[in-house]
């Protein structure tokens, strides 16, 4: 990942829009090192791809789809995040470095466990009707 210096405080930068524009581009950086690196955050992508993809099709509300895309994915980058501080701050064998990354882990499945059952409840009956199966 490259190295990138942090951007100047609003009230200190003359050109205040230059340092909006920094931002985005650690920000885009973060994502970069999370799709290359994180193979859940790839899958949990493409699921929600396909969620919009489906809500769109069956005219299902948009707004729950993207709340429910909004938290998973932005948890796992947190997720992410908190992985890449604890290998940096415990590279070795640590019982509460452990502890953070299975808490970490065990926040994303929570949530990803029930956005999957708000996703069955939201997605199941309109699909059974487009299918003409019920
Ligand atoms: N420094 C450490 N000290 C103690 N246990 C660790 C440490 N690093 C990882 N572990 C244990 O190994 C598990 C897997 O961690 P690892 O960093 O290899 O994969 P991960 O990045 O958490 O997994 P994934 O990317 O699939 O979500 C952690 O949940 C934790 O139980």
């Amino acid at each position: 990942m490259p190295v990138l210096f942090p951007p100047p405080k609003p009230g200190t930068d003359p050109l205040p829009l230059r340092g909006l524009k920094a931002s985005f581009s650690y920000a885009w950086a973060g994502l970069r090192f999370a799709w290359q690196s994180q193979r859940n955050f790839r899958l949990e992508v493409y699921i929600a791809a396909l969620a919009l993809g489906l809500a769109l099709w069956l005219e299902v509300d948009l707004i729950p789809v993207l709340l429910l895309v909004a938290l998973v994915l932005g948890l796992e980058l947190l997720n992410t995040a908190l992985e890449a501080l604890v290998d940096l701050v415990s590279p070795h064998y640590h019982p509460l470095a452990k502890a953070a990354k299975d808490v970490a882990a065990a926040g994303v499945l929570l949530v990803s466990g029930i956005a999957a059952l708000i996703g069955i409840m939201l997605f199941l009956p309109p699909l059974v009707a487009r299918l003409g199966l019920w």
